[in-house]
């Protein structure tokens, strides 16, 4: 399979080391991207090709990932309108990008039919990635599974319906790394606070988050059982959760998913008024 990227940053790199050797060699995937940088370390990295702007090489592709930030795509995407309209086969355009709808995309290319939309995460880097993915009314069956073949290679896939539910997966997926991380550093600045090193801090919470998190997915049971199981009546977690009850932390968390999921649709009402 060829694969092409417009945009060869931080998304694009972990999707790219997942694919690269695995779904198809390095050769087969093109990077394109203004930054000479961001290039030689996919080309250095990887073995894929790479150029500064996009050219032949990008019609070639079965698979064109649009990986540029939400405010460049709509100017990324202008020179692909012409490459669309004469490719021999139809490529699928599988964008990445928060907040950007299928329609406002199919219009900037030209009315472009065969666009698949999807929301994938950083721990794709480690083949650990989860994305959800809506198709539009253009594409075929076989796109699809090029596109859920796309994301396999990287992690997991949830199909949806409905591409408004997009700005859902990603407030909790697609950003969700960051409240993991965040939540590390957190459990970080306490050790050192009660008087571990930053060093066995950050062991203690990295390795507490991988065990829990394979601990829920390997488990039959509700997350809500194995939290019970942890939390002794008048114990050590029984005060730390009531601490974070009284402190509003669910509230927080489930606030801070809906602030990016509204700023995911937000974007996508942006961009399409913007033309
Ligand atoms: N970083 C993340 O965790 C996730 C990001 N995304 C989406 O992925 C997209 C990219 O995000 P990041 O990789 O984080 O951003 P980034 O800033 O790391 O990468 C964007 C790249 O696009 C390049 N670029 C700018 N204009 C271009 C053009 N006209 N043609 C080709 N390349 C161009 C930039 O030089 C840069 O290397 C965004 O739309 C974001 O919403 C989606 C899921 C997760
Ligand atoms: O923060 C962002 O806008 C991107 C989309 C999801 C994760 N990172």
């Amino acid at each position: 399979m060829k694969i092409a990227f417009i945009g060869g940053g931080n998304m694009a790199a972990a999707l790219v080391a997942g694919l690269a050797g695995k779904v198809t060699p390095g050769a087969n995937i093109h990077v394109v991207d203004p930054n000479p940088a961001a290039l030689e370390a996919l080309h250095a990295g990887h073995g894929v090709t790479t150029a500064p702007s996009i050219d032949a090489a990008v019609s070639a592709a079965e698979v064109i990932v649009l990986a540029v930030k939400p405010q460049s795509m709509r100017e990324a995407v202008a020179p692909l309108v012409p490459l669309l309209a004469g490719a021999p086969h139809a490529p699928l355009v599988l964008s990445i990008a928060a907040g950007i709808r299928s329609a406002d995309l199919s219009r900037w290319l030209g009315g472009y039919g065969a666009i698949v939309r999807c929301m994938p995460n950083t721990p794709a880097l480690i083949g650990m990635g989860i994305a959800g993915l809506v198709a539009s009314a253009g594409v075929t069956q076989a796109q699809r599974l090029a596109a859920d073949q796309v994301l396999k290679a990287v992690g997991g896939t949830v199909w949806l319906d409905d591409e408004a539910q997009i700005d859902a997966v990603t407030g909790v997926s697609g950003s969700g790394p960051a409240y993991v991380f965040y939540f590390i550093e957190a459990m970080q600045q306490a050790a050192v606070e009660l008087g571990l090193t930053a060093g066995q801090g950050l062991e203690l919470a990295k390795a507490t988050f991988t065990g829990a998190a394979q601990l829920a997915a390997q488990s039959q049971e509700p997350v809500s059982v194995l939290r019970e199981r942890v939390t002794s009546k008048g114990g050590t977690t029984y005060a730390a959760l009531t601490s974070m009850e009284e402190s509003g932390v669910k509230a927080a968390i489930v606030n801070a998913v809906k602030a990016a999921a509204a700023r995911g649709k937000e974007l996508g009402e942006q961009m399409g008024r913007d033309g």
